[in-house]
Formats: C-alpha cells, structure tokens, sequence
C-alpha cells in the first residue's frame, strides 16, 4: 500500500524562532496522537539541521525545498544533494511552480535535480501542475502528462518507485481557490494512469500524489477520501498548528 503524506511547505516563512517553535509543537502533536499520515515539513535550507535535530525522525520528516542540478563546484548560492544528504536529509521538494515561475526552472532541470537526488536516495516530492489559461482552455492533462513523462522518462527504471507526486493547479496556490473533490480526483487518476501506460502498474500503485492548493482544516478530508488523492502538500495551511494537525487528522 502505498503512503499516506502530509507535507507541510513552509516556503520562505518564519523566524529562526518561529520555525522552532512549530516544528516542536507539530512534533509534540503527531507523538501524542495516533495519525495513518506520513508527516513531513519543508523549512527554509538554512533550519534544516537545527530543526532535524529537535524533531523525532519516528514521527516527523524533515524536507528540503529544492536542491542543486549539479553535484559539486561553482554553483554560488545552491545546495547539492550530497550536501542535503551530509545532515541527513532524505527529502526535497522538487519543480515547485513558484520555482518554475521565479526561477524559471523547466521540465529539464527538473528531470537533473531528481537524478542528483536519486544518486543519494534522496525521496523527491516532484511538483506538477497547470496554470489557470491552460485548465480554462482544457489542456490541464497535456500540460501535466508532459510533465511527468519530461521529468521520468530520463530517470533510471528501479528509481521510480522512490517518487512522490504532488499535483498543484497553480490557480489554487495561495488563493483560496480550492479544486473540488471531483476535478482533483479526475486528474490524479489520469496521473496515475499516465504513469501506468508509460512505467507499469506497479511503478503507478506504489506512487503516492498528493493534492496541493488551498487546502485546509475544511477540505482536507474530502480531498484525502479520493480514491488516487493519498494526501496533500499544504501551503499556507502548514504555518500554524491549529490548521495543520487537523489537517494531519483528516486521514
Ligand atoms: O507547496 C504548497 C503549495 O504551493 C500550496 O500552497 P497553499 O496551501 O498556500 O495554497
């Protein structure tokens, strides 16, 4: 069976402080209660060994928010996964839409900075999604086919089945905006179908997608009830422990 995720993307949010101090209390929250969810939490790369250090690796996983296309040298400014893999970290966030709009990463980079982060058995949580002129003009399933195959089709076969899916409509990041049940479920089943008709049904079962985009206290469960919805990367919602233990709750 495959995980159930909760990942908390704390993009660049929170004081030293304030990033201790939610990390504690996410840590204190999921070891006293029983929760089916994976957690893991995103901070900025410059907590990432002091927050490791105060959070149970049985309860909470720690991620990176994104990682260097290459392996070692003159890259002012990025962090290699060897580096990421040096304190101990065995997740990144990859091809984030924020990151493709601001950083103008592409399909290409992206496919490099997961074969970096395979070659130290680092799990990527690989960042898809259309923006709101290509769902209204309905090529939400090209754009997100084209996507995954740009991103997989370079990796090694046997590290497939190390992947996580997060699908973002990035009209639905940080707006408010929320795909329904119906339309997030329609998607990943075709996510997960286009990884079937191109890696095997094996590669496509074991492979969690998580749904990010507004998601919330009120919509998480409705969200994490569809059959090929195995979770969420929540945004703004993972910034408080109120909203993301509920959140954490809703599985
Ligand atoms: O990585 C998280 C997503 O960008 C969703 O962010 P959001 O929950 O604030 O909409």
């Amino acid at each position: 069976m495959r995980d159930q995720i909760v990942a908390g993307n704390w993009k660049m949010n929170l004081s030293f402080e304030q990033a201790l101090q939610l990390a504690s209390n996410i840590n204190t929250w999921v070891s006293e209660n029983e929760t089916k969810a994976k957690v893991i939490i995103s901070p900025s790369s410059i907590y990432l060994q002091a927050i490791q250090e105060i959070v149970d690796d049985q309860f909470i996983q720690i991620a990176a928010q994104d990682v260097s296309v290459a392996e070692k040298g003159a890259y002012t400014g990025d962090i290699s996964a060897e580096q990421l893999d040096s304190i101990g970290i065995n997740t990144a966030i990859v091809g984030h839409s924020e990151r493709r709009q601001y950083q103008q990463e592409t399909d290409e980079s992206i496919a490099k900075k997961l074969e970096q982060l395979f070659a130290k058995n680092i799990t990527p949580i690989l960042c898809i999604g259309e923006n709101l002129e290509q769902r209204e003009t309905n090529q939400h399933f090209e754009v997100v086919k084209s996507q995954v195959l740009n991103a997989l089709t370079p990796q090694k076969t046997e590290n497939l089945s190390k992947i996580v899916i997060a699908y973002e409509p990035v009209w639905a990041i940080g707006t408010g905006k929320t795909a329904s049940p119906e339309q997030a479920q329609e998607i990943h089943a075709f996510i997960r179908q286009t990884l079937n008709n191109s890696f095997g049904e094996e590669i496509a079962n074991a492979t969690s997608i998580l749904y990010g985009g507004s998601v919330n206290p009120s919509n998480a469960k409705e969200l994490f009830s569809q059959p090929d919805i195995d979770g969420g990367l929540v945004g703004g919602a993972s910034l408080n422990i109120e909203d993301f233990s509920q959140i954490i709750a809703s599985f």
